[in-house]
């Protein structure tokens, strides 16, 4: 595999913006498509993937519009090539050799209405993107925005079922805004620094089963249960605050492309052999009787070798061994670790809810 120098871009005057990236020299060339990329999501994550220093090469794909957002992010001075994408029949360019597929395409809320409503539109867009995936890069690790979430992730897994090209170790929904969005209220409420908080969430993306885990927050906080049920319910709410306050213009993008740039900066460092990559997202799960949840994560375990690709010396974890590099996504979906009885009782409001988008999701598919 090819390998660049960084150098000049880590000590480039942009380098505060680009601390995501190894301390080494060298990194293997990673392209990433953005689909849905002149979208209120797509514009502001096509940058945030273009500040990303272990991105080669920008693939950015809409239906609409794209070149000229290519042309715009394409003037920044960073490492990666960007080439735009408009129209069906420029799909295939945009995908193949995508190591990373994002997928923020399709409509948003309006005030009043639930995210499975937006299903009748977006479960077709979404069919039809990941037809192009399993044609033109079936390796690629997907990272699905589009909601609804948890009827999405279960039709893309379908829709690679059926092109026999599924590994659900390659299929994530991107469940990071609601983690995002726990640690800013959490931090808020129990006035510690936001940047040291981790709370994990589990579930879904959807009102109740979107399940922040506050008695497994970090640092500790003393707060009452009237607290912890108002942090809750802001978390569960908290798509639907932004959906508000933009009054018809949209729902998050902002955010999202932030969030979604998280979770795409951890798909390409444990693509990158980096250890101890661990984020939450919506998987093939079987930590509960649902087919999918979200929960942490690990998409590297420290210490293991990789199984594809070519040999490299291993600078970047700092030791001098060989290790493989390698493409395998999820290495381990983590378990729910000790619930409060508030998280209990959520954990199983929540399944009936979820078991049905995901069914809803699935008949969709094979319809
Ligand atoms: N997972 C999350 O946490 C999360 C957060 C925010 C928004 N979302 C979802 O993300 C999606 C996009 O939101 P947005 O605000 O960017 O919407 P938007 O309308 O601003 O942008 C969507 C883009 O998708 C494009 N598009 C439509 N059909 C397409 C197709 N077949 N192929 C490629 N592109 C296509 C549109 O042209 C548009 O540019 C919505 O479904 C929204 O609900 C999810
Ligand atoms: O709320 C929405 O519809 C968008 C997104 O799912 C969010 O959580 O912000």
């Amino acid at each position: 595999m090819m390998l660049r120098s960084i150098k000049s871009l880590a000590t480039s005057p942009s380098s505060h913006i680009l601390r995501r990236g190894y301390a080494s020299e060298a990194v293997p060339d990673r392209k990433v498509a953005v689909l849905g990329a002149a979208g209120g999501i797509g514009q502001p994550l096509a940058l945030l993937m273009k500040l990303n220093p272990l991105v080669s090469s920008l693939a950015l794909y809409d239906i609409a519009n794209t070149p000229g957002v290519a042309a715009d992010v394409s003037h920044i001075n960073t490492r990666s090539e960007v080439s735009g994408y408009s129209g069906e029949a420029e799909l295939g360019k945009a995908l193949e050799g995508a190591d990373v597929v994002i997928i923020p395409a399709g409509v948003p809320r309006k005030p009043g209405m639930t995210r499975d409503d937006l299903f009748n539109i977006n479960a077709g867009i979404v069919k039809g993107l990941c037809q192009a995936i399993a044609k033109y890069c079936p390796h690629a690790l997907v990272n699905m925005i589009s909601n609804p979430v948890n009827s999405t992730v279960p039709i893309a897994a379908e829709v690679f079922k059926k092109a026999g090209t599924y590994d659900p170790k390659r299929l994530f929904g991107v469940t990071t805004l609601d983690v995002v969005r726990a640690k800013t209220f959490y931090a808020g409420k129990a006035k510690v620094p936001v940047a040291e908080v981790n709370v994990p969430v589990v579930g879904g993306h959807a009102g109740i089963t979107i399940l922040p885990l506050f008695s497994q927050a970090t640092p500790k906080a003393n707060l009452s249960d009237a607290e912890i049920t108002a942090l809750t319910k802001r978390t569960q709410d908290g798509g639907t605050e932004v959906v508000e306050a933009k009054a018809g213009k949209g729902s998050a993008t902002l955010s999202m492309a932030y969030a979604g740039a998280i979770f795409a900066d951890a798909c390409l460092k444990g693509l990158n052999g980096a250890p101890d990559v661990v984020e939450c997202s919506y998987v093939q799960s079987t930590i509960t009787e649902l087919p999918f949840f979200a929960s942490k994560i690990s998409l590297m375990k420290k210490g293991s070798l990789l199984c594809e690709g070519s040999l490299m010396l291993c600078t970047f974890i700092r030791c001098s061994t060989l290790v493989r590099l390698g493409k395998n996504g999820v290495e381990e979906v983590l378990g729910l670790g000790p619930l409060s009885d508030y998280e209990k009782e959520g954990l199983e409001k929540l399944k009936p809810e979820l078991q049905s988008s995901i069914e809803k999701g699935i008949k969709f598919a094979n319809q």
